[in-house]
């Protein structure tokens, strides 16, 4: 029998990419990224000049379909595989990304009438703007003694779905009695490619509450936040929530022939990119922290047991590999934090000099960030330019930066925000460990893992851990490959499970992030005073942060 091959399309924050693996052995044998052509809409809606309010991101459908059309024709053509040689596809997504659609699954968007409407475009993970909602959701949770509530760290999210329908309901009720149904973009764009509306078990239990036994919150639950929620779940909710690794349907003739592959092979139920990386990355059982490394971080991890982690942003039962609980918690921006410094706050001469020197700016401050031992800066930072998402769940928190003085140089600066990002991922390591929840090595997957080497050695020494870096430069699409494997079944020459898929395809380098027992010990140190900042500011010592956003938000 010929090689078979699958596809995993990974649509991230800026852009997606696809890569074709060879199911023998995992190997990558063609990778290509399509920009979205709109990004991240952060500042004035597409086709019009209304400005969006401060916390809004939102997407344009239309750039995801445009990843199928460019980046899988472009991966076929650079393999030189034969279509009917690719048995199955998976993708995995950013969420909680979620859009309204109409009865034929057209998104409100792409309807002339409603498109000048922020509020009808897909609401990308990061839009922050539904904070008040979250807030809401979570009292009421908390006063009705809601069982779902401990599984989510204690707060719901307004990055999630809830939040974010319930916006939409707030601000413009006529976007919600237009909706059909509110949909993750992951579920959207396999229901564009199958013709079929499913939900996969990954995005409705992280980030719709959905739990496999208990299904959504009551309607009572909902009745109390809105009475107009009352029925969301059965009504623009609805729909079957299936288990990752499903077959969602077969590719239909018509994406077929926009993405240059055979009409009817499987096509898997979408996926949350973090969650993708895990068997992306040959983790199959607990102990092991795998941390999907990018704008963000996400941090995953097995358990056996249901325990409550403070802050984590959920524990779902298959959430991840199925027959254990699945753990996740986050930071909300890290790689977009370097890239805010670079963007916003270096000077014109390390741009000058980095370009004199061949490099980008992100190499030409890690190379001098480098010759500066731990502590040397006399700098500390708080990582909360985009709030906090663990252990705190705050979206009003920003971001801090202590110990400047006159002779403070640029790359002092960038690796003060380095070390910030890691002891926000030292925070959330605790918060398992601390909970019962064994995190023993940590594996890094992601863009940062292989653009900065300074990075992982700052992670391994503050968290006094080894990391493992995955030999993918493209986990979570690797991952999803592996689903659309396993959707396809052996008799098509895929996988039946995730952990055989993950067995013959996953790898990590031989390179890994030992600490080193000298930087281990300033680290502590520091880390103690991050720990102090970080329960001064988050936890109600001193609300600056929430004042200084209220007295902007009056005067604009
Ligand atoms: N050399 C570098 N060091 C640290 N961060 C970097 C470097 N180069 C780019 N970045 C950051 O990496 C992030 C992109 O990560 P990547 O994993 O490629 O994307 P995504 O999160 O969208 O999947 C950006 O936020 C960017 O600022
Ligand atoms: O929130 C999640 C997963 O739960 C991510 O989709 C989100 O942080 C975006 O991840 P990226 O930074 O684009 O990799």
């Amino acid at each position: 029998m010929s090689k078979k091959y699958a596809i995993g399309v990974d649509y991230g924050t800026e852009s997606g990419r696809a890569v074709l693996v060879d199911l023998s052995d995992g190997a990558e044998v063609a990778d290509h990224v399509t920009p979205y052509p709109h990004n991240v809409i952060d500042e004035r809606l597409p086709y019009s000049d209304i400005e969006l309010k401060h916390d809004w991101a939102l997407q344009h459908p239309g750039d995801y379909i445009e990843v199928l059309r460019r980046s899988v024709p472009a991966v076929m053509k650079a393999s030189g595989v034969d279509p009917r040689d690719v048995i199955g596809l998976g993708i995995d997504f950013t969420a909680c990304t979620m859009l309204p659609v109409d009865a034929e699954g057209r998104p409100l968007c792409l309807n002339p009438e409603l498109r000048d409407d922020p509020h009808s475009w897909v609401k990308l993970w990061k839009h922050h703007a539904a904070q008040e909602e979250a807030s809401r959701i979570n009292e009421i949770a908390k006063e009705r003694e809601e069982a779902f509530l401990p599984r989510y760290g204690g707060k719901i999210s307004s990055e999630w779905m809830i939040a974010k329908v319930w916006q939409i309901l707030n601000e413009a009720p006529h976007i919600y009695d237009k909706t059909d149904q509110f949909m993750e973009a992951a579920d959207w764009v396999v229901s564009q490619m199958t013709g079929t509306y499913l939900r996969n078990s990954c995005t409705a239990g992280y980030k719709a509450i959905w739990h496999k036994r208990d299904g959504y919150p009551s309607d009572v639950f909902f009745k109390a936040l809105d009475p107009r929620l009352e029925n969301l779940t059965r009504t623009k909710l609805r729909g079957e929530v299936v288990p990752l690794g499903t077959k969602a349907g077969e590719l239909t003739p018509e994406m077929a022939s926009l993405m240059g592959l055979r009409p009817g092979i499987a096509i898997a139920v979408g996926n949350v990119d973090a969650h993708a990386a895990v068997p992306g990355v040959g983790v199959v059982t607990p102990g092991k922290l795998v941390m999907a490394m990018g704008t963000s971080i996400c941090h995953m991890l097995l358990g056996t047991e249901e325990r409550e982690v403070e802050g984590m942003c959920g524990v779902v039962e298959d959430g991840i590999i199925p027959g254990y609980l699945g753990y996740e918690a986050g930071q909300s921006a890290v790689g977009d934090i370097f890239a805010w410094y670079v963007e916003q706050g270096v000077p014109a001469y390390v741009k000058e000099a980095a370009e004199a020197e061949g490099v980008n700016v992100h190499e030409w401050l890690e190379r001098r960030a480098s010759a500066y031992k731990p502590g040397e800066t006399g700098l500390l930072a708080l990582d909360w330019w985009n709030g906090n998402r663990s252990v705190l769940v705050d979206t009003d928190l920003t971001g801090l930066l202590v110990g400047c003085t006159l002779l403070t140089k640029p790359e002092e600066i960038y690796r003060a925000l380095l070390e910030a990002t890691a002891f926000g991922t030292r925070k959330i390591v605790d918060a398992f460990h601390h909970s019962g929840v064994e995190v023993n090595e940590l594996y890094a997957c992601g863009g940062l893992p292989q653009k900065n080497k300074l990075l992982m050695q700052i992670y391994a020494d503050v968290t006094n851990r080894e990391i493992k870096i995955a030999d993918s430069k493209q986990t979570p699409a690797l991952g999803a490959a592996m689903f659309g494997a396993v959707a396809a079944g052996s008799a098509q020459g895929g996988y039946d499970t995730i952990v055989e898929a993950a067995s013959r395809m996953a790898r990590v380098r031989e390179e890994t992030y030992k600490p080193i027992p000298a930087n281990v010990a300033v680290y502590e140190k520091l880390y103690e005073e991050y720990n102090r900042l970080h329960d001064y500011f988050g936890r109600g010592g001193n609300d600056v942060m929430k004042r200084l956003k209220a007295i902007k938000e009056a005067s604009r």
